[in-house]
Formats: C-alpha cells, sequence, structure tokens
C-alpha cells in the first residue's frame, strides 16, 4: 500500500456513509486512482470509504459494554445499517443510513444530512463480480432478494462474501462537518432504523402538494364530465362545462345497494379457501404475504350470477340507465374507504408505510397513498380493489352495453364492433386473472401505498372510464368492413402477445432467478443481490409490458371509428399514464440500482417503442 494516512490492517473508526455513525474497521486497501480506503466491518461487510469518513478509534472515548462492537455485534438492542436483519431485508444500504439520520440529527441538522445521505451510491464492487457475470446467463441462486440477507450471509461466512458495495457519494460535499456521535449514545434510535424508510423525503411525485389537490379534484370531475359526454349525440371537449343533471339525480339509493352487493359478493369469493394461496415479494420486513389468487373462479362465479340474473328477468341494461347513479355510488364508496385507509395508516408500524409514503403533507398522502399492504386480518384491501370489484365490474358493464344496444338499436345481436370491444377487453380482464399471481410483482403492490388514487382508480375510474367504447357503441353504431375487422383483430393479437409473454417473463425471473425456462436470459448483477433482464423482451425495450398494453388499447378504440374523440381517450389517457409510470419507475429503479440500473439504460435504450421512445 502507498504511503497514505491508513495502513492496511490499522483497526481505525469508519463512518456509516450517509449517517453520523462510526463503527471500528479494518482496512484492507486503498485505491490511489479512486483515493478510496476500502474498509472491513467486524461482521464482515465491505465498503469503500474517504478518507474524511475515517477516523482514528483513539478518538473516540470508550465505555466496556459497547464502544468496540461492530454493528453486526449488538444483537439484543441495536441494529445497524451494516447488519441490517431480515425485518429490514429490501432496504438499500443508503435508505437504511438515510433513516439513521432521520432519527439521529437535531431538525435544523437534519434536512442537510438527509440530502448527503441521499446522495451516496450504492453499486456493486467490479473486482467482485468478474465481468462475464454480468450478462451471461448468470441469475442469482437465490431467491431475489438485498442487501440485507447478503449480509446476514456473510455475517455466518465472512470468507464467502460474495456481497461488496461500493459507497461513493453521487456529489461531493465539500464540507460535511458531521458532528460526532458515540456510537452508545445511539443504540436505542439505531434500533428503530429499519422501521423507518417512509420517513427518508422522496420527491414528491404527481406534482407534489399543490397536484394533489388538483387531481383529488380533477379526476372525479373528469369521470362526470366524461359519463356525461358519452350519452350526448355529439360527445365534444367543447361542450364545455356540459349541461349538469339535477343535483337529486346523482344519488339512487337502490344503485348504491347493488353497488355494495356487488362488492360483498365479490369480497366473499375472494376469501372463499378456493384456489391457490400465492406468495408476494419479500417485504422490507423479510415477510412475504400470501395472496388468495381465485381471481379466475371469481369472474366465472361472478358470470354465473350475471345469467342467472338475466334468466330470471332482471334487466342489465339498468346499468345503461343508471351509469350516473352507479359510478356517484362507486365514487362515495371509494372515498370512504380512502378516508379509512388513511385513519389506519396512521396507526401502522412504519415498516409497513411505501416508500416515500409519509411525506408529512396530509392531502398527498392521502392522495398517494401510505400503508402499502393495508389488511384486515388476512384480507387484502388493495389486491382485492385492484383484482376484483371493479376489473371483473368493467366485463360486466360491457356485458350491459352490448344488451343496451340490441335494445336501443333494435338488434337481434350485438354489432361487430360491440362484440370486439367486449372480446378483447374481456381477454385483457380474463388474463389479468388467470394469470392473478403476476400482478405480485407490480409497481402498484410493490411500491405504492394504497390511498385515494388507487381506490379511485380501482372503483371508479376503471369501471367507469375503461367502459366508454362500449358504452359509445350504444348509441353511435360503427359498422366495420372485413378487412378493417381483420386488422383490428391482428393488432390486438400481436399486442397480447408482447403483453403477456414479456410479463410472464419478468414475473417468472422475479420468482425464481433460476428458472431453467429462463437460463438463456442474459442479466445483469445489482448491488441488491437482485438482477436484471437484459435480454429476451426486457432487452427489447425497458418496458415491454406497455408497449404491448398500448398496441391492445388501439385495439380497443378502433373499433369506435373515428368520429368523436370520446372512445379514443382511453388511448390518450393510457399514454400519458404508462408515459408517467415509466418515469417513476425509472426513478424508483435507479433508486434501487444505482449503477447496475444505468447499465441496463445503456444496454437497453429505449423505454417503451423500439427506436422512436
Ligand atoms: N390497463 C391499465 O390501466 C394498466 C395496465 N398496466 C399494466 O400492468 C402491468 C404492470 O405494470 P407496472 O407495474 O407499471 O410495471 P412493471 O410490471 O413493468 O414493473 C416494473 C418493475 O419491474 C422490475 N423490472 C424493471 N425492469 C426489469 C428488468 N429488466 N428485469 C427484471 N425486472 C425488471 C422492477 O421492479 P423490481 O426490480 O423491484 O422487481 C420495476 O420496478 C403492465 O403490463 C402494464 O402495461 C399498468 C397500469 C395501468
Ligand atoms: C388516473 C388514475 C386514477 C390512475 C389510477 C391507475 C389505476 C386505474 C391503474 C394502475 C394500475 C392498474 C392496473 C390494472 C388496472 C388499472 C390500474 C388499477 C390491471 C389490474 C388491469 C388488468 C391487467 O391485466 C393488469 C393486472 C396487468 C393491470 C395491473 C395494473
Amino acid at each position: 500500500m502507498p504511503s497514505v494516512k491508513y495502513q492496511r490492517g490499522d483497526m481505525v473508526m469508519g463512518r456509516w456513509p450517509g449517517s453520523s455513525l462510526y463503527y471500528e474497521v479494518k482496512v484492507l486497501s486503498f485505491d490511489a486512482k479512486s483515493q478510496l480506503y476500502t474498509v472491513i466491518y467486524k461482521d464482515g461487510t465491505e465498503l469503500e470509504l474517504r478518507e474524511q469518513d475515517i477516523k482514528n478509534a483513539a478518538g473516540f472515548q470508550t465505555r466496556s459494554r459497547s464502544r468496540s462492537r461492530s454493528p453486526g455485534r449488538r444483537r439484543s438492542r441495536s441494529r445497524s445499517p451494516a447488519r441490517t436483519t431480515r425485518r429490514t431485508s429490501s432496504r438499500t444500504a443508503a435508505a437504511v443510513a438515510a433513516a439513521a439520520i432521520t432519527e439521529n440529527a437535531p431538525s435544523s441538522r437534519r434536512d442537510a444530512r438527509l440530502k448527503e445521505a441521499l446522495e451516496v451510491r450504492l453499486s456493486p464492487l467490479d473486482q467482485t463480480i468478474p465481468a462475464e457475470n454480468n450478462s451471461n446467463n448468470k441469475h442469482e441462486q437465490k431467491e431475489e432478494n438485498n442487501t440485507a440477507n447478503k449480509v446476514n450471509e456473510v455475517e455466518a461466512e465472512p470468507e464467502k462474501n460474495q456481497s461488496r458495495y461500493n459507497l461513493r457519494r453521487r456529489k461531493d460535499d465539500g464540507d460535511a462537518k458531521q458532528a460526532e456521535v458515540k456510537p452508545e449514545q445511539l443504540e436505542e434510535k439505531e434500533a428503530k432504523l429499519a422501521a423507518a424508510p417512509a420517513a427518508i423525503p422522496t420527491p414528491l411525485d404527481f406534482g407534489g402538494k399543490i397536484g394533489a389537490y388538483f387531481w383529488l379534484l380533477f379526476l372525479p370531475a373528469w369521470v362526470l364530465f366524461v359519463v356525461l359526454q358519452v350519452n350526448l349525440e355529439d360527445p365534444s371537449l367543447a361542450n364545455f362545462p356540459p349541461p349538469l343533471p339535477p343535483l337529486e339525480t346523482f344519488w339512487d339509493a337502490q344503485a348504491f345497494g347493488f353497488v355494495v352487493l356487488w362488492m360483498l359478493f365479490q369480497a366473499l369469493i375472494y376469501i372463499l379457501p378456493i384456489g391457490r394461496l400465492s406468495e408476494g415479494m419479500p417485504l422490507r420486513t423479510g415477510e412475504r404475504l400470501k395472496y388468495r389468487t381465485n381471481g379466475f373462479f371469481a369472474i366465472l362465479l361472478s358470470s354465473v350470477l350475471a345469467a342467472a340474473a338475466v334468466h330470471q328477468g332482471f334487466d342489465l341494461t339498468y346499468i345503461h340507465s343508471h351509469f350516473l347513479q352507479l359510478a356517484t355510488a362507486s365514487f362515495l364508496i371509494s372515498a370512504l374507504l380512502s378516508i379509512y385507509l388513511f385513519v389506519r395508516s396512521r396507526y401502522a408500524a412504519p415498516e409497513h408505510l411505501a416508500f416515500g409514503g409519509n411525506s408529512g403533507h396530509v392531502l398527498y398522502d392521502f392522495f398517494k397513498g401510505r400503508e402499502l399492504n393495508p389488511r384486515v386480518k388476512s384480507f387484502d384491501l388493495k389486491f382485492f380493489c385492484e383484482m376484483r370489484p371493479g376489473l371483473i365490474g368493467w366485463c360486466l358493464i360491457n356485458f350491459a352495453m352490448a344488451l343496451a344496444e340490441m335494445k336501443l338499436q333494435g338488434l337481434d345481436a350485438p354489432s361487430y364492433s360491440m362484440i370486439l370491444v367486449n372480446l378483447f377487453q374481456l381477454l385483457y380482464v380474463v388474463d389479468g386473472l388467470w394469470n392473478e399471481e403476476a400482478i405480485l410483482t407490480t409497481m402498484d403492490l410493490m411500491h405504492d401505498g394504497f390511498g385515494f388514487m388507487l381506490a379511485f382508480g380501482d372503483l371508479v375510474w376503471v369501471p367507469f372510464t375503461y367502459t366508454l367504447q362500449a358504452y359509445y357503441l350504444v348509441s353511435h353504431p360503427n359498422p366495420l368492413s372485413l378487412p378493417a375487422l381483420a386488422t383490428i383483430v391482428t393488432l390486438k393479437l400481436v399486442g397480447f402477445y408482447i403483453f403477456r409473454t414479456s410479463n410472464s417473463q419478468k414475473n417468472a425471473f422475479r420468482r425464481n432467478p433460476s428458472d431453467p425456462k429462463l437460463s438463456h436470459l442474459n442479466t445483469i448483477p445489482t448491488a441488491t443481490g437482485k438482477s436484471l433482464l437484459v435480454s429476451g423482451w426486457w432487452g427489447v425495450v425497458r418496458h415491454p409490458n406497455y408497449l404491448g398494453d398500448l398496441l391492445m388499447a388501439l385495439a380497443w378504440s378502433l373499433p369506435c371509428g373515428f368520429s368523436h374523440l370520446l372512445p379514443w381517450y382511453y388511448m390518450i389517457y393510457f399514454i400519458i399514464l404508462l408515459v408517467h409510470r415509466d418515469s417513476r419507475d425509472m426513478t424508483e429503479c435507479r433508486r434501487k440500482y444505482g449503477s447496475a440500473w444505468d447499465e441496463y439504460c445503456r444496454t437497453v435504450r429505449y423505454r417503451i417503442i423500439p427506436g422512436v421512445y
């Protein structure tokens, strides 16, 4: 080692990056080029530190009980960033370190330190991950996991340490004078580190606080607008403001009753001990929740119920004639549910909140959702709402629109356009329910809190705006030529193929990275222990599933023709939604995977449309 301040073998105190915690470490080497020391903590964790993050052990006061213990040794009372246990399993070291600061620093210093902590980058050390590992079928052998579990392995067998991390600041923070806090003063607070990721400030999505006000007002207003438009002979954006019906027409006790009954019926099916119990992805706490994935059974039973109702003489066109009242009832239920979710989240343990789910802005948190997986016993509210009442309701409403079209147009059978829209969307929903387990690896289930956005999205937005094409066709017939029909069907099938195979590929890989069926795919390892697919569909664009979904959306609008913009609403909304979702996901993945994500983006250059975007 060249002549530098600390020599190989020196026992010194190393600052845990982004925090004011110092632990005893041994210097392993110094890299003159990067000016970084590689140090090893007592639990076997290796990090790269700058000189100013290292102090002579002599400068620290000693107390026999705990001073010289490494983070990994303080079993009983504290957890260190370096030795997060399974309770904190999916947190990156940077996140943990950031949480440490929120707990330890007085508020005046806290912001500056948090900023610094969030600028820490976690990336794999090149020398521990040979270049050929980067992209040649080396799926990680274990269940996808994380820093914490790796660290646990390290503790058990330090000599087999495969998980080194290189923590560097993105920007040099110049005068980062850290108040030294003695380790023993921090023990109790450290114990809380595992629990506080939601407290880490993350950039606010959706326009932040002001955006939340806007969306809370705009989304219901937009649903009202389109629902009122679709009834008009000539729906247009220019009809603004639309003629509002009298206030009392919005409320209909019977419609409300039907919506409640529908929800209860779906809830009943959900709790039936029929169908698989699937495991969700590991949570921060290391826990894996179980989900009853009997969605396909639910849609079958719902179809039987619908058929029985028609058979018994129930006129399903009621749904068409009471659309506004049913939408109002669903809106009320989603609003009540959102309030319940917000209130219960105040009592939720911090580790149960979504990352960034505690911004401190009441309205923003209410909108975005705080709790990640709110459950009443084993009843998972987010999973249920996302997959059942709204999604299956969407098909029921479409079917009712087909009946309404026949009734109003005096047809013996629904039009081709109506049949296409019904079949295409039914296929989409049935596929989603058949592959219900795959939703457990989507953003909504893994990252997003459950609040107004999703409650309203699932219970109002999906059933009452995704059905607009069918509703539109009831009173705006659009005959289709055979070539047009064949083209639309082909488009739908191509889109569906891309959508399904790419989603299944990712889902299978996340569930079992060493699945032999995927062994031909190349991957990039990340410091979290998870890898990223870099060939197959996920090597074509970064969101192949969005591409397939967009092609399908196109096939849903085409049968409605080009006379009005309204049936194209879904397509336009969907482009905006997916582009925004892609950028949210990029931010989230960059946070999680650091330089490995950048490498993925360099390798797979386009986001959704190859060669275009
Ligand atoms: N009809 C509708 O209204 C909507 C439909 N959708 C559809 O739902 C489906 C799910 O969408 P969504 O949840 O947004 O996104 P994805 O299913 O694409 O999930 C994104 C996550 O996948 C993982 N990932 C990203 N890149 C890779 C890679 N190269 N290799 C392995 N894993 C990777 C990351 O999570 P990690 O690494 O943590 O596993 C990332 O956060 C899509 O098909 C979408 O089209 C979505 C929204 C609305
Ligand atoms: C503007 C607003 C209120 C947005 C909320 C967005 C939600 C409507 C969507 C977010 C992700 C969704 C997914 C589906 C439906 C729409 C929402 C809830 C989905 C269940 C549709 C069926 C698919 O097969 C799917 C399971 C992949 C999909 C998952 C994401």
